[in-house]
C-alpha cells in the first residue's frame, strides 16, 4: 500500500473531520387521506412542545373528540393543495436538500422531518453511515419558536440518545435578522411589486403560537418582529404601508395577535382596497400558505370589499435561498 492511500483513511491532524448538514422541518402526511393525516397530526399534536396540556388528558380529548373530525376536514384540504410528487412542503424541502447538496458535492446533505418521514433517525442512519464527524443541523424555520425549532432538538436528541457516537454537533437556532435572508425576502418582494404593481399594503402573515408559550419566554413574536424590521427597512416601506399579523391559530387558547383572518375581513373597510401577503416564517410552501393564504384569506379579503390580492410565494428552492443556507452552513466553519 503507497504512504498516500494510508494518509487518505486516517484522518491526519491538519485535515477537518468529515462535515454532515441536516436539514429538519416539520413533517406533513404521507398521503392526503383521514388515516394518514389522523397518524401525523396524533404524533404532532401530542408533542409536549407544541401542545402542554397535561397528557392524559389531551390525549383522551385528541383521540376521542379533535381527530375524528379534524382528520376528514383537513384530509380534504390536503388533497386540493396536494402535487404530482407529494405533500408542497417535503416536495419543497426535497428540493432544498437536493440543491444545497449539489453546491457541496463533499458534504452529505440529509432532510428530516420532526414528524412523520423522512424520520430523524433515518437520516441520522444515512449520515453515520458515511462515517461523519461534525453534524450541522439546520432547522428550517427562520423564527426560533419553543413549538418548533426546540422540538427539532428534543427529536435530535432523544434519536441520538440511543447511540454510543456522537457527532460534534452545532444547532442553528434560527436566521431572523441573517442579512441574506433579508436580502431575499425584500428581492421576492420587490419582483412582486415589479410584477403587480405596489399595492395599498404589504402584509406579513406569520405562523402564530399560542401568547402563553410568549409570555413564558419563548421569543418567537421578537424573533417574527425582527425579520419584518429588517425587511421594511431593505424596502424603505413607511409603517402605513405594511402590517404584521399571526395565522393558523388551534384550539380555545389566545394566541399571538393581530389574526390574519380576522385582519384580512377588516382591511377593506379601512380602505386597504389591494393587498399583497408574504408568509416569511414558512421557508416552504404548504398546507398553510396555499390553502389557508392563497385560497382562504383570499376570499376573506375580496368578500369583504377587497380588490386585488397577491400571494408572494415561500423562497422554496429559489437560488437566493439556498444562497442563504450555504451561508448559514459556511458559517459553522464547514
Ligand atoms: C398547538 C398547535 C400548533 C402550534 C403551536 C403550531 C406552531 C407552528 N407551526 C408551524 C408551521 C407549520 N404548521 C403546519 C400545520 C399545522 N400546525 C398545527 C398546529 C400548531 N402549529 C396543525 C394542527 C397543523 C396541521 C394542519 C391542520 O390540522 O390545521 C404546517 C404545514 C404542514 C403541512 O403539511 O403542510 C407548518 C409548516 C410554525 C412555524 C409554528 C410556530 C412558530
Ligand atoms: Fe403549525
Ligand atoms: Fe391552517
Amino acid at each position: 500500500m503507497s504512504s498516500e492511500l494510508i494518509t487518505d483513511s486516517v484522518d491526519s491532524p491538519q485535515s477537518q473531520p468529515k462535515t454532515g448538514i441536516l436539514l429538519v422541518n416539520l413533517g406533513t402526511p404521507d398521503a392526503p387521506t383521514t388515516a394518514a393525516v389522523k397518524r401525523y397530526l396524533t404524533q404532532f399534536l401530542q408533542d409536549r412542545r407544541v401542545v402542554d396540556l397535561n397528557p392524559l388528558v389531551w390525549s383522551f380529548i385528541l383521540k376521542g373528540i379533535i381527530l375524528p373530525r379534524r382528520a376528514p376536514r383537513v384530509a380534504k384540504l390536503y388533497h386540493e393543495v396536494w402535487m404530482e410528487e407529494g405533500s408542497p412542503l417535503l416536495v419543497y424541502s426535497r428540493r432544498q436538500q437536493q440543491a444545497l447538496a449539489a453546491r457541496m458535492p463533499q458534504t452529505p446533505v440529509e432532510l428530516a422531518m420532526t414528524y412523520g418521514s423522512p424520520s430523524v433517525k433515518q437520516a441520522l442512519d444515512r449520515l453515520q453511515s458515511q462515517n461523519i464527524k461534525r453534524l450541522i443541523v439546520l432547522p428550517l424555520y427562520p423564527q426560533y419558536s419553543c413549538s418548533t425549532t426546540a422540538a427539532v432538538w428534543d427529536a435530535l436528541s432523544a434519536e441520538l440518545s440511543n447511540r454510543r457516537d456522537l457527532p460534534e454537533i452545532s444547532f442553528i437556532r434560527d436566521y431572523a435578522e441573517h442579512p441574506a435572508y433579508i436580502a431575499a425576502l425584500a428581492r421576492s418582494v420587490q419582483a412582486s411589486f415589479e410584477r403587480n404593481g405596489k399595492p395599498d399594503l404589504l402584509l406579513f402573515s406569520y405562523h402564530g403560537i399560542p401568547q402563553r408559550y410568549a409570555n413564558e419566554g419563548d421569543d418567537y413574536p421578537q424573533r417574527c418582529e425582527a425579520t419584518t424590521r429588517g425587511v421594511v427597512a431593505a424596502l424603505g416601506l413607511n409603517p402605513s404601508q405594511y402590517k404584521m399579523t399571526y395565522q393558523s391559530r388551534f384550539g380555545r387558547e389566545v394566541w399571538l395577535q393581530p389574526y390574519t383572518d380576522e385582519t384580512m375581513r377588516l382591511l377593506p373597510s379601512q380602505g386597504v382596497k389591494s393587498i399583497q401577503v408574504i408568509c416569511p416564517g414558512f421557508s416552504s410552501d404548504c398546507l398553510e400558505t396555499i390553502e389557508e393564504i392563497e385560497q382562504q384569506n383570499r376570499a376573506f379579503f375580496l368578500e369583504n370589499g377587497g380588490e386585488r390580492y397577491q400571494y408572494i410565494p415561500a423562497l422554496n428552492d429559489s437560488a437566493d435561498h439556498i444562497d442563504l443556507f450555504q451561508a448559514l452552513v459556511t458559517e459553522r466553519g464547514l
